[in-house]
């Protein structure tokens, strides 16, 4: 479609105006050669092209005015096969030039002697006269071109707004809706809006929306709740307003379900790390067997409890039970309760509103349970849990409603709660430590992973199947160990189990300079069976690469004998987080305890 005939009427309009003006006949032709406008009074645009050879063509190659004064010297109309029936002795014609580009011409034509010698004596005064109906034609395919633009703009951004994730309303300046997408069906009923003048007021019921559209002030993620149907519906809400040149036009308001941001927030930070039963590596008749049971509760709503050593693989069985249930799609949010200090694991935990306490951020926090809410919370390290926040985790998990700090409202939570501890929580509890009452909430499905020592014929898979990831992972291609190594692999009592067992299957493999990982490959403290003790946990006081245990004391203060013991623990094993893992093992200290100590005594 050429320009000209985008507004051919408009075209043919003008042919007519100027004929009628100029009391000539006038034909207007596009770059297809096509006329698009015609004075002669019987025209039909649909079967009249030009010739190639034509005046017209002539002028639209040459860009310039072409005048003929005779049909009879010009070469196009001596070939032309209309020359027969062709009354036209005098042409004067123009180009039309739109952004540089030659878009069509004009011509005027004499038939008679009469007109042709007024068009020739007046020519100057005709082409100035076509100069400004083509600046008329030229203005008019500009304004098509704006309009056509404008709609490809409002169709752009009618798709933007609709493939936006949250629902998004726009008011006029004065707040009253004129547009939304249809996400806003989560919110409100859209029959409601449509064909009808509703104000922003009437349906958003927030103090911001007031200061928005009166006074312009624009706010972010303010959280508000809708009630529709009996159904509560938590959000986040944005309000931002449309001005230009100091006048506001109008404000947009943008609605995001809480659960939704959860569920982003989710997918966007590393928890996704879907485990399933088959990655828990293991034939044994006890791992079998844990395995089935996790296997079975992984749809119930019920809360289980994981006991076991560290680095057994708590966290991997809590992973594979929500992986597998009919939550996977939602969060599985992980919080280690030995890892946050006391004062900021409420907050962590529950989140807090803005001003809670000093240091707060505006805008106040968000909770691992809302974040956790539909999914999973995986309650790591719970013995380390402070008795405060247990009183408190215990009203969560019987009323199921949570309380943000500084704030008395409270939030109704629908979360699977699995917790996980290295602790032997029924004696913390004779000790007063844990709580009896929490700890049968969280015990109703209760699961035991046994240590690697229990589990010895899993050592072998656990050594393969470690070691295919490490030769991934570094480029090599060990092809397995040597009986010997196989063996003292086996009989080493594991006090890190499987973690501890992945370490040392990575240092091996990056060490080991053959195809096969030998008994020399291993490190000499392992060989020694550095804990001192042989498979079945006697200790061997004669190691001499042995962690010192047994060393004869002068009388020291007991802060120096911990410290000192703390400090050699991790020059032995390293200040890593595994070589915390292990010092906090042999010292038989909790992880938290450790950290606690190394600030106390600030070891460096
Ligand atoms: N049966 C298994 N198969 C494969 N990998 C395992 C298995 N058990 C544990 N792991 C791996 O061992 C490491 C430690 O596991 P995990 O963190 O689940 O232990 P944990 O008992 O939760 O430890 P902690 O008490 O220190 O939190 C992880 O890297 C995990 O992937």
């Amino acid at each position: 479609m050429t320009y000209l005939k985008e507004i051919g009427e408009y075209v043919q309009t003008t042919a007519e105006v100027i004929s009628s003006i100029l009391d000539m006949q006038v034909i207007i032709c596009d770059t297809d050669l096509e006329l698009v406008g015609d004075s002669y009074p019987d025209f039909s645009p649909k079967d009249s092209r030009i010739s190639h050879e034509s005046i017209l063509t002539e002028v639209m190659e040459l860009g310039k005015n072409v005048v003929l004064d005779s049909n009879e010297s010009h070469q196009g109309c001596a070939k032309c096969a209309n020359r027969e029936k062709c009354n036209v002795i005098s042409i004067v014609g123009m180009p039309i030039i739109y952004e540089d580009n030659i878009i069509g011409s004009i011509g005027i034509l004499a038939e008679s002697q009469n007109s042709k010698e007024i068009l020739l004596s007046k020519k100057e005064y005709y082409m100035g006269f076509i100069s400004k109906m083509s600046d008329l034609l030229i203005s008019k395919v500009r304004e098509r071109k704006k309009n056509i633009e404008l709609k490809i703009l409002r169709k752009r951004l009618l798709s933007i707004v609709d493939s936006i994730d949250g629902a998004l309303i726009s008011s006029d300046g004065s707040g009253h809706i004129i547009h939304w997408n249809t996400n806003i069906k989560d919110f409100f009923n859209i029959s409601d809006l449509k064909g009808k003048k509703i104000h922003l007021y009437d349906i958003i019921q927030h103090p911001s929306i007031r200061e928005l559209v009166e006074k312009g002030i624009e706010f972010k993620n303010k959280e508000i709740v809708f009630n529709r149907d009996g159904k509560t519906t938590y959000a986040l809400i944005s309000g931002k307003t449309i001005d230009l040149d100091d006048y506001k036009y109008g404000a947009v308001i943008v609605l995001k379900k809480l659960t939704d941001v959860y569920d982003e927030v989710n997918d966007l930070s590393n928890n996704r790390i879907t485990t399933n039963f088959n990655q828990i590596v293991g034939s044994s008749k006890q791992i079998n067997i844990i395995k089935n049971k996790a296997q079975m509760v992984s749809n119930s709503k019920s809360t289980v409890l994981i006991q076991g050593e560290s680095g057994t693989g708590k966290e991997v069985f809590a992973r594979a039970i929500h992986y597998t249930s009919k939550l996977k799609d939602k969060p599985f949010i992980a919080i280690n309760c030995a890892a946050i200090p006391d004062n900021l694991l409420e907050s962590e935990l529950f989140g807090y509103d803005e001003g809670a306490f000093s240091g707060a951020k505006k805008g106040g926090k968000i909770g691992k349970f809302q974040l956790a809410e539909g999914g999973t919370i995986f309650l790591d390290e719970i013995g380390e849990m402070p008795l405060h926040l247990q009183t408190k985790l215990l009203r969560v998990l019987q009323e199921r409603y949570i309380e943000r700090l500084g704030s008395n409202t409270s939030i109704p939570i629908n979360v699977r709660v699995i917790a996980a501890t290295n602790k032997k929580l029924e004696e913390m509890i004779l000790t007063k430590e844990f709580r009896e009452d929490l700890y049968y909430r969280l015990n109703v499905i209760p699961i035991r992973i046994p240590s690697l020592r229990e589990r010895k014929e899993d050592i072998p898979f656990l050594l393969e199947y470690f070691l295919e990831i490490n030769n991934k992972l570094l480029g090599k291609s060990i092809k397995g160990y040597t009986e010997d190594a196989m063996k003292t692999l086996i009989n080493y009592d594991w006090r890190g189990n499987v973690r501890e067992l992945q370490n040392l299957v990575e240092y091996v493999v990056n060490m080991a300079p053959s195809d096969y990982i030998r008994k020399e490959d291993i490190p000499a403290r392992l060989l020694n069976n550095f804990r001192n003790s042989d498979a079945s946990g006697n200790i061997d006081k004669n190691s001499e690469d042995a962690f010192d245990i047994n060393e004869n004391y002068k009388v020291e203060s007991l802060d120096d004998i911990i410290k000192r013991n703390i400090i050699k623990a991790l020059k032995y094993f390293g200040d890593d987080l595994a070589g915390k893992e292990m010092a906090s093992k042999v010292l038989g200290i909790s992880r938290a305890t450790l950290y606690r100590k190394i600030k106390e005594y600030n070891i460096v």
